[in-house]
C-alpha cells in the first residue's frame, strides 16, 4: 500500500501496488488523465518501489533543476547493463563513469563548438531538399539519412550519403533490437525481482536478444571507432570529434571502452531523436493546413524566393513525449510529503505541455501561441516556470546535444516550410484524408507511424538553381 508520506495517487491492490495498471505503451496519456485526476504532483506503487510522476511546471523546476543534485540518477535497468555494461550515457546510473563519458561530450558539444559542425547541417539540409524533391515518397528514410550522416559526419568524419550506407543500415539494425530490449514489458520484472538474472540463457531470451543487441552495437562502434585510429596512425587526420577524444584520451581518463560507447551514445542520442521531431513537424504541417499557410506567409515576408533559408532565420520547439526516468539519491521533501531515496521519477513533458489551465486550446498545432506569451501559455497565466527548452531534459541530465539539436531542427524547419507544400492524402471521392497526428510507434524512442504527405515544391528559382546541381553521393 502506498505509505501516508508520499503524495496521492491511484488506489493500490495488495503486493502488486499500481504494477497491473501501470501503463506499457503510449504512457503519456494514462499519466496525463492521473495528473487531471490527482494533481501535478502524485505516486504510483510498482511493487514495493515508488514511481513519482510530474505534471507541474513548478514542480519540475524545484525537484528537477533546483535540487538536480538529489534527482541526477537513473532507475537500475538490469537489461541496459547486460547490453553496455553500464556505459551508455543516456542509462547509466550516476557513477564515475557517467561523470567522465558526459564530461567527455560535453566538451565538443558547446554552443562554440557545435556551431563549427554548422557547414556539415548545412550541406546535409540541402541533400535533403534535394531527396524529398527527386523522391518525395521517401521522405521518411532522406529525413532519417539526414539525422545519421550529420552525427557520423560530426563523430568519425563520415558521411551516409545514402539511406543504405553500411553505417547507417548497421545501426538501425542495432537500434532496432536496442528498443526491442527496452521496450516496457518486454524482458520480465527482473528489476523488481533480481533472482531473475540467474534463469539460464536458453530458458531465459531476454538474455540471447541482450547479448545479440550487444553485439550488433559492438560491431559498429568500435568497428568505427578502430578505422579512426588507424586512420590517424597514417597521418590522415580529418578534424572529427573522435580524434579530439582519442588524442586526449588519458587527461579524460577514458579507456578505449568508455571511447567506444561514447561514440555510440552520441549516434543514438543524435539520430532517431532529430529525425522523430522532424517528421513530427512534417506531420502537424500536413494536419495543420492553416498553421502551415501561417508559417509559410512568415517565411516568404523574412526569406522571399531569390535565397534559401539560413539559421537566423525563425525557430520552434520540439517535444517528446515523456523524458527518459530520473531516480532519487536520497530521501527528498515537497510539499509536505517525503519522496523516498531510489524513487523513480517521471517529467510528463506531454501532460505539461497540454494542460487546459496553461495553454489555450492544448490539442491543436498552433506555434502562432508562442508569440503572444514568452512560453506560448494562455495571456493573463503565470507559465514564468516552464522552460521553452524543457523537451531536452532537467538538471545535470538534460541533454549534451542540445545545441547541435537545435541547429539541426531549426534549419531543416524553415527549409522544409520554404521548400514544400504538405497536403493530406485525398480519399476516391477526392476530400482529404488528415493523417491521425496521435499514430505514435510504440518504445522508449517514439517517432510518428510513417504516413504518407503530398507535396509540391513551392517554385522557388534559387531552389530549382540548387537541385540542378549533383548530389555528392560519396562518403
Ligand atoms: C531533437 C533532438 C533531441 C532531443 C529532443 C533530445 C532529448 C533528450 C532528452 C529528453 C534527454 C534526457 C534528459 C533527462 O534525462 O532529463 C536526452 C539525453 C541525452 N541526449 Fe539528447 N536529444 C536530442 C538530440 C541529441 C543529440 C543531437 C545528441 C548528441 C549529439 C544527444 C545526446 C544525448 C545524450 C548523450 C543524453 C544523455 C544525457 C545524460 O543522461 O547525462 N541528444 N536528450
Amino acid at each position: 500500500s502506498r505509505e501516508p508520506s508520499l503524495p496521492p495517487g491511484p488506489p493500490t491492490v495488495p503486493l502488486l501496488g499500481n504494477l497491473h495498471i501501470f501503463p506499457t505503451e503510449c504512457a503519456h496519456f494514462r499519466f496525463t488523465e492521473w495528473a487531471r485526476q490527482y494533481g501535478g504532483f502524485y505516486s504510483l506503487k510498482i511493487g514495493p518501489g515508488t514511481t513519482v510522476v510530474l505534471t507541474d511546471p513548478a514542480a519540475v523546476k524545484v525537484l528537477m533543476d533546483q535540487r538536480s543534485g538529489n534527482t541526477v540518477d537513473r532507475p537500475a535497468m538490469h537489461v541496459a547493463d547486460c547490453v553496455t555494461g553500464g556505459l551508455n550515457t543516456v542509462l547509466a546510473r550516476y557513477t564515475e563513469n557517467w561523470r567522465t563519458l558526459r564530461r567527455a561530450a560535453h566538451t565538443i558539444l558547446t554552443p562554440q563548438e557545435s556551431r563549427k559542425h554548422l557547414p556539415i547541417q548545412q550541406a546535409e539540409a540541402t541533400q535533403l531538399l534535394h531527396d524529398i524533391l527527386s523522391q518525395p515518397d521517401g521522405f521518411y528514410t532522406h529525413i532519417r539519412r539526414y539525422s545519421s550522416s550529420v552525427i557520423l559526419s560530426v563523430l568519425y568524419g563520415k558521411r551516409a550519403p545514402r539511406y543504405e550506407t553500411r553505417e547507417t543500415t548497421a545501426f538501425f539494425e542495432a537500434q532496432h533490437e536496442w528498443e526491442r530490449v527496452l521496450e516496457p514489458g518486454s524482458p520480465p520484472p527482473i528489476d523488481l525481482i533480481p533472482l531473475l538474472k540467474y534463469v539460464p540463457a536458453r530458458w531465459a531470451k531476454w538474455k540471447r536478444d541482450c547479448a545479440r543487441t550487444r553485439k550488433l552495437q559492438r560491431d559498429l562502434y568500435f568497428g568505427l571507432l578502430n578505422d579512426t585510429r588507424e586512420r590517424l596512425g597514417r597521418g590522415e587526420e580529418n578534424g572529427c570529434y573522435m580524434e579530439e577524444i582519442l588524442k586526449s584520451q588519458e587527461e579524460l581518463g577514458m579507456d578505449a571502452e568508455m571511447i567506444g560507447y561514447l561514440g555510440g551514445v552520441l549516434i543514438e542520442g543524435g539520430s532517431d531523436t532529430t529525425s522523430s521531431f522532424l517528421q513530427t513537424l512534417i506531420l502537424a504541417l500536413t494536419a495543420y493546413p492553416e498553421a502551415q499557410k501561417k508559417a509559410q506567409e512568415e517565411i516568404d515576408r523574412v526569406v522571399g524566393s531569390d535565397r534559401m533559408p539560413t539559421l537566423d532565420d525563425p525557430p520552434i520547439p520540439a517535444s517528446p513525449p515523456i523524458l527518459i526516468p530520473h531516480s532519487t539519491l536520497a530521501a527528498e521533501e515537497y510539499k509536505g510529503y517525503t519522496i523516498p531515496k531510489s524513487a523513480t521519477i517521471f517529467v510528463n513533458v506531454y501532460g505539461i505541455f497540454h494542460d487546459p489551465d496553461l495553454f489555450d486550446d492544448p490539442e491543436t498545432f498552433s506555434p502562432e501561441r508562442s508569440l503572444l506569451t514568452e512560453n506560448g501559455t494562455k495571456p493573463g497565466v503565470d507559465g514564468s516556470d516552464l522552460r521553452h527548452n524543457l523537451p531536452f531534459g532537467v538538471g545535470r541530465r538534460i541533454c549534451p546535444g542540445i545545441h547541435l539539436a537545435q541547429h539541426s531542427i531549426n534549419l531543416n524547419t524553415v527549409n522544409l516550410i520554404w521548400a514544400f507544400q504538405f497536403s493530406p492524402d485525398i480519399d476516391a471521392s477526392g476530400n482529404p484524408i488528415p493523417p491521425d497526428t496521435s499514430a505514435y510507434q510504440r518504445g522508449m524512442f517514439t517517432a510518428p507511424e510513417p504516413f504518407t504527405a503530398f507535396r509540391g515544391p513551392l517554385g522557388r528559382p534559387c531552389l530549382d538553381r540548387a537541385m540542378s546541381a549533383e548530389v555528392c553521393r560519396c562518403a
